[in-house]
């Protein structure tokens, strides 16, 4: 059996729809589909959730918001059309959609993580009725049907283990298709709390696990992962294979084609990935496969730039001499729930990289004063604008000489780096560059690796 996931943009309207069903019911495996909400369909259109967040936005400050719901409304009838669907068939839909702001939430957090769910909810839904009217056997699953139950908070859930044993139980028919939202879970409380953004991606990879899926294809707007996002560079190379580490560490740093926290469940439960474009099925894309046994071609797989990170240099004389330097800095992190994500150090230096997104402001002077008062540093200093490049390949393990062709084209290109860590995986080296820089390392060193 294969699980199918349908990205936003695969499934933005009618046609994207047909497509998305010649490729279903071209072969008998493909039984369990997670759907994505309408994405763009172009590129100054509006994906559907975030349509859904400014429905959210005015009902908690009170505003009118016909205008939105309505744009939300016609995506759907446009699909619904596509088919000859009966109005009465879709009114239920609409109807759910209408209705959001007289639900019962613990409070807003809720309320904006119910409201983008019903991107996808409606989706499947729909996308169930177009198959049914069209002569298939169908069932539309929510999450609560299917027991994918999540923790954390409402709008950055994440699945726990019971979900496996809910999913152990379900049962269904051979001969029906099963259609899923995906990006949503149910909380032990029952209420909707979604996965972070892209999040899609994870319940179809919770769901590939869960139900012992052979295979796990991810239909996307690209023939493959390439090596660098083409949005950066141009005709990128396409990878064929690589292993879940491989993209674990790719994705993470900004390959945004597959969601990082998507790849654990497929981890745990030993199911490839093929990430596939819906308009090309028939071209291979991308295999992602376990590491065992895995023979790598090239030395560097892919390399990628992310650019949301910001990084807190401290600076203190005998600093290798001190202790408990590094755990008072980490306590006043933990004590405002700020997570770091690298901690590159020298003799007398220690800079803590952070994710930006997580850290307003207020924040940053609150903690940089309370580093300073904790352990008085000869200098601290806030670098906002850091980047995180991520040269990653399972060839660069035990190969000798890779950083220096690494760091020769950035010389070349006059780019600084501030900061090289040695993935400890040995798959993977992160240099720090600044923000304006990113995209310029990226080239250089994909230059380096694929073209000469
Ligand atoms: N290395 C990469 N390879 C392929 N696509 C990439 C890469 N890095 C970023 N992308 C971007 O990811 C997009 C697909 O991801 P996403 O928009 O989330 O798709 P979907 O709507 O199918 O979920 C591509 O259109 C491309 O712009
Ligand atoms: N619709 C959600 C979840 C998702 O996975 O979307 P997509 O498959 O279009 O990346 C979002 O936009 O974040």
């Amino acid at each position: 059996m294969k699980v199918v996931k349908f990205g936003g943009s695969s499934l933005a309207d009618g046609e994207g729809f047909a497509q998305a069903i010649k490729i279903i019911t071209a072969d008998p495996e493909r039984r369990v589909i997670v759907t994505s909400a309408p994405g763009k369909r172009n590129p100054d259109d509006i994906k559907v959730t975030d349509l859904l967040i400014e429905y959210a936005q005015r009902v908690i400050e009170q505003k009118p918001y016909d205008d939105v719901l309505h744009q939300i409304v016609v995506r759907y009838q446009a699909i619904a059309n596509h088919f000859n669907l009966p109005d009465d068939q879709l009114e239920p839909i609409i109807d759910r959609l209408r209705n959001l702001p007289n639900g019962k939430y613990p409070n807003d957090n809720y309320l904006l993580a119910a409201f983008k769910a019903h991107g996808e909810r409606s989706n499947a839904q729909l996308m169930s009725l177009v198959l049914k009217h069209l002569g298939y056997e169908v069932r539309f699953v929510t999450p609560t049907m299917a027991g994918i139950r999540v923790t954390g908070t409402p709008n950055n859930a994440t699945v726990i283990p019971e979900t496996y044993s809910l999913l152990d139980q379900f049962t269904a028919k051979q001969s029906e298709l099963l259609v899923f939202p995906g990006f949503y879970g149910i909380t032990l409380a029952g209420h909707i709390a979604t996965f972070s953004r892209g999040g899609s991606d994870i319940t179809g990879a919770i769901l590939a696990r869960g139900l012992h899926a052979d295979l796990y294809e991810n239909f996307t707007d690209v023939d493959a992962i390439y090596a660098a996002n083409p949005n950066v560079v141009d005709n990128p190379q396409p990878i064929s294979r690589m292993t879940y580490r491989e993209m674990r560490e790719l994705s993470y740093a900004g390959f945004s084609v597959f969601h990082d926290e998507a790849l654990i469940p497929a981890i745990e439960g030993n199911v490839p990935i093929n990430v596939k474009n819906t308009q090309h099925p028939e071209k291979p894309g991308t295999l992602i496969v376990p590491d065992k046994g895995f023979q790598p071609s090239d030395i560097v797989t892919g390399i990628v730039s992310g650019k949301h990170f910001a990084a807190l240099y401290l600076h203190k004389y005998l600093l290798n001499k001190q202790t408990g330097f590094t755990l008072r800095i980490l306590q006043i992190l933990a004590e405002h729930n700020i997570p770091y994500e690298h901690m590159p150090s020298g003799i007398d230096d220690i800079t803590i990289i952070l994710d930006r997104n997580l850290v307003n402001d207020q924040l940053i002077d609150t903690i940089s004063n309370e580093i300073q008062e904790a352990v008085n540093p000869d200098r601290l200093e806030w670098i906002d604008n850091y980047a995180v490049t991520m040269v990653v390949g399972e060839g660069m393990r035990n190969r000798i000489g890779v950083i220096n062709d690494i760091l020769s084209p950035l010389a070349q290109h006059h780019i600084a780096v501030p900061m090289i860590n040695q993935g400890a995986s040995r798959i993977s080296i992160m240099i720090g560059t600044y923000d304006d820089d990113a995209d310029d390392a990226v080239r250089a060193i994909y230059h380096r690796f694929f073209v000469n």
